[in-house]
């Protein structure tokens, strides 16, 4: 009796891999345990020219050279040439998340790149067990002339899983796209959102070992990426292991374990997610005010202004909490004269300022006396997860919500750091609330 497959096996009648033609053939079921790194990264170097014909000459004396027995590509840099990846190593297991970091240049796509054989290292090693799964450069693989329906053959085709594989696989993938009848239209009318999906459903249906993510999240919209999510924390569970490339917060603390920072190339920080995205805020961090946030400029009271906040406070000791604790946010405002019928209300965003969380206003309009006075309010179970958040506040005419006043979006938010353990299901839980609902007591 032969051993039972160990592969996901996609035919019914399947006894084992060595004695039927199931999938995947061209890669060779490998028993892996878990204390396996699936990837191994040594010392890997990438230089890229910054001029097109200097690279053209360069690349003509490197395979001259490698004609020769003994030589080698030039190790260091050459005029115009500079290091996109330098010296990087690490290490990624079985049921691994790995998130990238890095601001923009910083090298993440090439690293996603050399990992799925694109292009070749200058120096270093790549060792990778099993079959790799990418989505690194949207639309790449995908034929703008044919149908969706076409191109999930297509792009299977190209990860070497034939058409008769992808048969049974079909109503799930096309499912999974949640295209519906454009699954018919050719792809050179799909939107970007459009191509992510599709693309992210077939690279997630013919199961890698390792699944490379570059940024695709970005263009979907709430919907797809709560499936991608979904799918990625079930896959990971399933003994998969993923390299993520994002600039969303969010996503890499819903998903990944642990995190990589690069700059300019180089590893500057691993540790885990949270460490990693302080590390990479904290470090990001431009000229003004010692957190990194700019210099707070308050505007006069004038007939101009006639309504100008003072400050935003949070409780909490430096406003520090743990994730699903009360937050009590008093803003100080000062008014110039009677103000009939305004709102105020608060926008907490991801560190880096680019998503808003969470949202209120309360339901009924308040009446702003002159002088300096308060305003405040409980958020009750602050659901985030960990990490550093940015608050901001409005002051709004109720009738037109026209802002009369801000706090935060020209000048310094209010910096809101939450600690919490971090436990996937938590913030997978977490991550499917987006944007977060909160319980707010206005006062
Ligand atoms: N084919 C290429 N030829 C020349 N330079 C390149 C090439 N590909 C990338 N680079 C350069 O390498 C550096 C790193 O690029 P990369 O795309 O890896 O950055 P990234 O971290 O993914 O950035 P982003 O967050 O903007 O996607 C950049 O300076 C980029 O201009």
């Amino acid at each position: 009796m032969p051993a039972p497959c160990p592969n996901t096996c996609l035919r019914k009648s399947c006894g084992c891999c060595t004695a039927c033609r199931c999938w995947p053939r061209p890669f060779p079921p490998r028993p892996m345990t878990d204390a396996a790194a699936v990837v191994t990264v040594r010392n890997l170097s990438k230089k890229f020219c910054t001029q097109l014909r200097t690279s053209l000459w360069y690349g003509l004396r490197d395979i001259a050279a490698e004609a020769w027995p003994g030589a080698g590509p030039a190790p260091g840099l050459r005029r115009a040439e500079f290091w996109s990846l330098q010296d990087l190593s690490f290490e990624l297991r079985r049921g691994e998340a790995l998130a990238i970091i890095g601001a923009n240049g910083a090298g993440k796509s090439t690293l996603l790149k050399l990992l799925n054989g694109l292009i070749k290292p200058d120096a270093g090693s790549i060792h990778l067990r099993g079959r790799v799964g990418a989505l690194i450069e949207l639309g790449a693989g995908l034929d703008p002339v044919l149908t969706g329906r076409e191109n999930i053959f297509m792009r299977a085709a190209l990860l070497g899983v034939g058409r008769t594989q992808v048969l049974p696989l079909l109503p799930a993938i096309i499912e999974f796209t949640g295209l519906g009848a454009a699954i018919e239209m050719p792809v050179q009318f799909y939107s970007s959102g459009m191509v992510a999906r599709l693309a992210y459903a077939v690279a997630a249906h013919l199961h890698p070992d390792v699944l490379l993510v570059d940024e695709v999240l970005a263009v979907g919209d709430i919907d797809f990426q709560r499936k991608c999510i979904h799918h990625m924390m079930g896959y990971l569970a399933a003994g998969g292991s993923l390299i993520l490339v994002s600039h969303q917060p969010h996503h890499m603390q819903a998903v990944c374990q642990r995190g990589l920072v690069l700059e300019k190339g180089r590893l500057a920080f691993e540790g885990t997610t949270t460490e990693a995205l302080d590390y990479y805020f904290s470090h990001q961090a431009g000229p003004g005010s010692p957190d990194g946030l700019p210099e707070r400029t308050t505007p006069t009271l004038s007939e101009a202004h006639p309504v100008v906040f003072e400050n935003l406070t949070l409780s909490g000791p430096g406003a520090v909490i743990q994730s699903g604790d009360d937050v009590l946010v008093t803003i100080t405002y000062q008014a110039l004269r009677p103000v009939p019928s305004v709102v105020w209300g608060f926008f907490i965003y991801t560190c880096d300022g680019s998503t808003c969380i969470t949202a209120a206003y309360p339901p009924e309009p308040t009446m702003l006396a002159p002088g300096r006075h308060q305003l405040s309010c409980r958020l009750r179970g602050l659901p985030l997860t960990a990490g550093d958040y940015l608050v901001k506040s409005a002051i709004s005419d109720f009738e037109s919500r026209q802002s009369i006043a801000l706090w935060g979006w020209e000048d310094a938010p209010s910096r809101l750091h939450v600690e919490d353990e971090p436990s996937v299901t938590k913030n997978i839980h977490k991550m499917l609330q987006q944007l977060v609902t909160v319980d707010v007591e206005w006062n």
